[in-house]
């Protein structure tokens, strides 16, 4: 399977070196979509991939899927255009806290016949969620996260501090690099007005910490993760890059574990 990346920052490079410089069957990253290509030129010889600026011809490049790992603005400028052609993994799910930008590339997915894969990134539990929202009888979701101080505000703390407490339709709207997850929780679970966030900046931490609490019908279920962050990006944790490369093994194989 070709793959094309939109982004060449911490996530894209995690998946560079695994994809390109390690065994992983018949995967290969062949294109990289960047915003400027002389930033990013050593990306081209290092991993032996070639740089786009035009979406055209990024998408006429020979891949089979695109993977989006750069930003919700991205999503929102480019996303549309690419799933009228390619099936694509996006990674800022937070841009689908925009129910109409929702719709919108929904629509073009069905009417082109192409797949929008959203990975779980830096949680697990979705699976959990999404079986038990099956019949709609799921009442209550929190996700509680404590990020090292560092990735969430400039000042200096001495102790841990609240910085959210919200919806997660407001979570994203604050931080739109680090509160992804409250999305994709959201968009499996009951929505971007019912999911409860707490965000807690702790300058005595060193990984991102994420609690999630799901009860329904079907019983109750809690689940934590204490991730270990990419060192190029210490907002982003290990796990989401590794999820994109999940969900990219799990569309080329024929055998579906969970869900
Ligand atoms: N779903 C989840 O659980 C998680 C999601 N994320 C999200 O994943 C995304 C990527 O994370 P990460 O790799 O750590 O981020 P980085 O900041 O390390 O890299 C982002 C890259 O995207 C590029 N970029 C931005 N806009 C565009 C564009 N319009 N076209 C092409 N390239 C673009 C940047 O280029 P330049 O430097 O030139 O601006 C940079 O190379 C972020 O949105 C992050 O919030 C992260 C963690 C968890
Ligand atoms: O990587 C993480 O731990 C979570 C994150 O940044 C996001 O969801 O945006």
């Amino acid at each position: 399977m070709n793959i094309g990346i939109v982004g060449a920052g911490a996530i894209a490079h995690f998946l560079l070196k695994e994809i390109n410089q390690k065994d992983h069957n018949d995967l290969r990253i062949k294109s990289v979509f960047v915003k400027d290509k002389r930033k990013y030129e050593t990306v081209a010889s290092q991993f032996e991939v070639e740089l786009f600026t035009d979406l055209t011809d990024f998408l006429s490049s020979g891949i089979d899927v695109v993977v989006e790992a750069a930003n919700i603005n991205a999503v929102k400028d480019l996303v549309p255009d690419i799933i009228t052609q390619k099936d694509v993994v996006v990674i800022s799910v937070g841009a689908f806290a925009d129910m109409e930008l929702v719709t919108k590339i929904g629509h073009l997915a069905n009417k082109y016949n192409n797949d929008i894969h959203l990975p779980s990134g830096a949680i697990g539990g979705l699976d959990i969620l999404q079986n038990a929202h099956a019949l709609g009888k799921v009442t209550y979701v929190s996700l509680t996260t404590r990020k090292p101080a560092s990735s969430l505000i400039t000042e200096e703390i001495e102790e841990a501090q609240v910085v959210f407490e919200g919806k997660a339709a407001d979570a994203i709207e604050r931080f739109p690099k680090n509160m992804n997850v409250s999305i994709v929780l959201a968009l499996a679970g009951i929505g971007m007005e019912n999911t409860k966030v707490t965000l807690i900046a702790d300058p005595h931490i060193n990984k991102n910490i994420h609690h999630v609490e799901i009860t329904g019908e079907f019983g109750e279920a809690t689940f934590t993760i204490k991730n270990n962050p990419l060192p190029e990006n210490p907002k982003t944790s290990y796990l989401a890059a590794m999820s994109i490369l999940g969900t990219l093994k799990r569309m080329n194989g024929k055998i579906r574990i969970g869900g």
